[in-house]
């Protein structure tokens, strides 16, 4: 039987499963975040429900699926920004958005104009002190410049951002720009990064410096990850887990089980192929788009499905 022929049976007689194993009643110790038949509603429909997942300390984890099937309304639920509308959801340990400077965010992909003057240092200093802007800080505030000017130029450094970071942020590329968001997001020393999409709108050889840069926050610094991914091929090798999200649950697991004709077919419930190239990646054929009115900015016109895992 032919991989389609097979995923169709397979999508025929077994419903989609609405989590990948049994989930264990509380999560371990070092989890980062746990959902338990977690829910999310937006305009009155439901995205995505009876979604179980652990993420566990120092993991770098994709979230990926098709477009519209609600993989940044589960960031914004880890944000604590949306309510879950059923389950149960923990972010190190306490409700969303109670972790506050624990957790860092990357939002989806920001553009500034050419003729932007603030500095490549302004825009990490925001991550720093963007929400005192204009207050000034009570006592030995000498001593807290100081401190905050080493953090933002360590954290320069880290993402080996120095040589360009005191330049207007409207003239730097967009992987130049895209290090020093990740440098903001970083400032703060926080224990989850969670990174809407950062390798959207990059060209392949920044793609792979932001993919290497994140692999290396999370292996060197021990940051946990969560990346929405549109492709999952420029980040496949590094991570350890990823998470197919669909409006009737999600499936996460290794790369190599979930992203499976067998197992994407399931879990969609309509026939799905996937394809692995000669050079190792990893092509999503027939994979289905939410079912809702939905402003494609991914959408390639005349294709049915997407051309790319994630
Ligand atoms: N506040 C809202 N009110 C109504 N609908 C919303 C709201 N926020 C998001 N949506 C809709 O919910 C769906 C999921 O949006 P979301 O941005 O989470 O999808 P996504 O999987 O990240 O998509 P993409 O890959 O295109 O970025 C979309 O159809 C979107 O239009």
């Amino acid at each position: 039987m032919n991989p389609i022929a097979r995923a169709r049976e397979a999508a025929l007689h077994h419903p989609a499963p609405r989590s990948p194993a049994p989930a264990p009643a509380q999560p371990a110790a070092n989890t980062v975040v746990a959902l338990r038949g977690a829910a999310v509603r937006v305009g009155g429909r439901t995205l995505w429900s009876g979604v179980d997942l652990d993420v566990g300390a120092g993991e770098f984890v994709a979230v990926l699926g098709p477009n519209g099937v609600g993989k940044s309304t589960l960031v914004k639920v880890l944000l604590g920004v949306l309510a879950p509308a059923d389950g149960e959801v923990r972010v190190l340990g306490e409700r969303p958005g109670q972790a506050g400077q624990r957790v860092g965010y990357l939002p989806q992909r920001r553009s500034f104009d050419a003729s932007l003057r603030m500095r490549g240092t302004d825009i990490v200093r925001l991550g720093w002190d963007g929400d005192r802007w204009g207050v000034p800080l009570p006592g030995r505030s000498g001593a807290r410049r100081k401190a905050a000017g080493e953090r933002i130029a360590e954290v320069i450094e880290l993402v080996g951002a120095s040589a360009y970071a005191n330049r207007p942020i409207g003239q730097c590329s967009g992987g130049e720009q895209q290090r020093l968001l990740i440098a903001q997001a970083l400032v703060r020393r926080p224990e989850l990064l969670l990174l809407d999409e950062p390798l959207d709108s990059l060209d392949l050889p920044n793609q792979a410096a932001v993919a290497a840069l994140v692999g290396r926050i999370c292996r060197e610094e021990g940051v946990t990850v969560i990346m929405v991914a549109h492709d999952v091929n420029p980040i496949l090798a590094r991570l350890d887990r990823v998470v197919y999200l669909a409006e009737g649950g999600a499936v996460a697991g290794h790369p190599e089980q979930v992203i499976t004709s067998e197992t994407l077919s399931r879990l969609y419930g309509t026939p799905i192929e996937v394809l692995r190239t000669s050079d190792g990646r990893l092509v999503v054929v027939g994979q289905p788009e939410a079912p809702a009115l939905h402003t494609d900015r991914h959408a390639v016109p005349g294709q049915g499905g997407r051309s790319a895992a994630g």
